[in-house]
Parts: structure tokens; C-alpha cells; sequence
């Protein structure tokens, strides 16, 4: 009878699991962390986060909505201490989350402009980055009474587009995965593809 294959042999109880298979089974399910969501402000990061959580089963982080939870509104913070000084709340918001265990599997959605600093870069190699892209004729109508972004004053469209053009090749060289939301595309419809591509880069979730 030939050998048997470590499969067959780790599958007829735990007395005989080949300690080789299950460490090449558990090196190829290493945590990868959170799916972090990029992309341009108003791109529908959040959003889309939001409802993988809901409809999906994703647990559900953003680091907008965590710094505010601890230190105030987003465009006070700006105006009190700079953006600087948010850049780092910003960075030290996503080490941690990317950090946790207890986010592992999540679609955590950051803000437009982390994947700018190069602390943000450097913590996100390895992890599932999905970029979420978008025209500006999509973005205009949901930008175009803002208040709450203060790096869309005092223009909001011709700003979200010189900020695109500054940023456009980092999302780009960051992504794993690329989802197209222009054209107001159905936030169900892109989270299929999401979960979808997802999968495919894990094997399974
Ligand atoms: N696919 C979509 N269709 C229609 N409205 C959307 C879609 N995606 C986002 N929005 C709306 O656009 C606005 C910005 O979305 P948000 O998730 O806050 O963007 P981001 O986090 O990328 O800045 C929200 O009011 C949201 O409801
Ligand atoms: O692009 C940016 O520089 C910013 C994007 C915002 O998040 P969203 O991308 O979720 O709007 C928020 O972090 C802040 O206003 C700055
Ligand atoms: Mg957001």
C-alpha cells in the first residue's frame, strides 16, 4: 500500500496530525489583519465598509470614526491644532488597528489622505489593501455643499481633484485590489465584488 499523503494522515484524528501539514496549514492562514479600504475623499470608503459589515458579515472599523470618538470633530481638530498634528492621530489610529487581533478579517475604511504618510505606508505592506476608485463627476454632487473636510476648502471639486492628481499613483501602488465606484455604481453591487476579491486573496475568509 503506498505511503499515505499528510492529508489522509492528519485527517484520522488528532493523534496523528503531521505536525509538518499543520504548520503549512497554519503559515498559510497567518493573520493578514484588517482589508483596508483607500481611496479619495467621498469615494464611499465608509460606506462600502459599513455595508460588508451589515450585509456580509464583516466586522467594521474606520479610523475617521475612531478619532472622533476620542478626540472631536474632524475639521475642529484641523483648525485647532493643524493638519499635521491630525496626520499623526491618524497614523497612530491605524498602527493600532492593524495591530489588533481582535480586527483580523475586518474592512476597516481610513481617510483619503493616510495612505500620504509614509509611517501609514510602511504599516500597511503585507495587508490586504483595496482601492476604491472614482471620477469626479461622481464625487462633485456629494462634495458640494461641504463642511466637514477641511482639505476640500475652500473649492471643494477643484481641491478633491488637484488632491486626486497629487495622490492617485500611491493608491494605485498600493492596491491589491482595485473596485470602481463611478457612475453612483450600487454600494451592493461593489461589495459583492469586494467580498468576492476578497476571498480570492485569501483562498477563503
Ligand atoms: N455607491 C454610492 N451610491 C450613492 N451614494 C454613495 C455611494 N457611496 C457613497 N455614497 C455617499 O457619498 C457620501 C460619502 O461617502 P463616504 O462613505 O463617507 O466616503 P469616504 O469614506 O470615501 O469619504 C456619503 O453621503 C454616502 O452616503
Ligand atoms: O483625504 C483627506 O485628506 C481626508 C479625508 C477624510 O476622510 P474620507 O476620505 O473618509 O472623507 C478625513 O480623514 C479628513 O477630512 C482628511
Ligand atoms: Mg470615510
Amino acid at each position: 500500500m503506498p505511503p499515505k499523503s499528510p492529508l489522509e494522515t492528519a485527517g484520522s484524528g488528532d493523534d496523528r496530525l503531521d505536525p509538518v501539514l499543520v504548520r503549512s496549514l497554519s503559515e498559510h492562514e497567518a493573520p493578514r489583519g484588517p482589508i483596508v479600504l483607500i481611496g479619495p475623499m467621498a469615494a464611499g470608503k465608509s460606506f462600502l465598509a459599513l455595508h460588508l459589515a451589515k450585509f456580509h458579515g464583516y466586522k467594521f472599523v474606520d479610523a475617521d470614526q475612531l478619532i472622533v470618538s476620542r478626540h472631536g470633530v474632524i475639521s475642529e481638530i484641523f483648525e485647532t491644532y493643524g493638519e499635521r498634528y491630525f496626520r499623526d492621530l491618524e497614523a497612530d489610529t491605524i498602527a493600532e488597528v492593524l495591530g489588533d487581533p481582535e480586527y483580523e478579517g475586518a474592512v476597516f475604511s481610513v481617510g483619503g489622505g493616510a495612505p500620504m504618510t509614509p509611517r501609514v505606508r510602511e504599516r500597511l505592506a503585507g495587508h490586504r489593501v483595496v482601492y476604491l476608485r472614482i471620477d469626479a463627476e461622481t464625487v462633485a454632487p456629494r462634495i458640494a455643499g461641504n463642511t466637514s473636510r477641511p482639505m476640500l476648502r475652500p473649492d471643494p471639486v477643484a481641491r478633491w481633484t488637484e488632491i486626486l492628481e497629487q495622490r492617485r499613483e500611491t493608491y494605485e501602488a498600493l492596491a491589491d485590489v482595485v473596485i470602481d465606484a463611478s457612475g453612483d455604481r450600487s454600494i451592493a453591487d461593489m461589495a459583492r465584488e469586494l467580498d468576492g476579491a476578497v476571498r480570492g486573496l485569501t483562498g477563503d475568509r
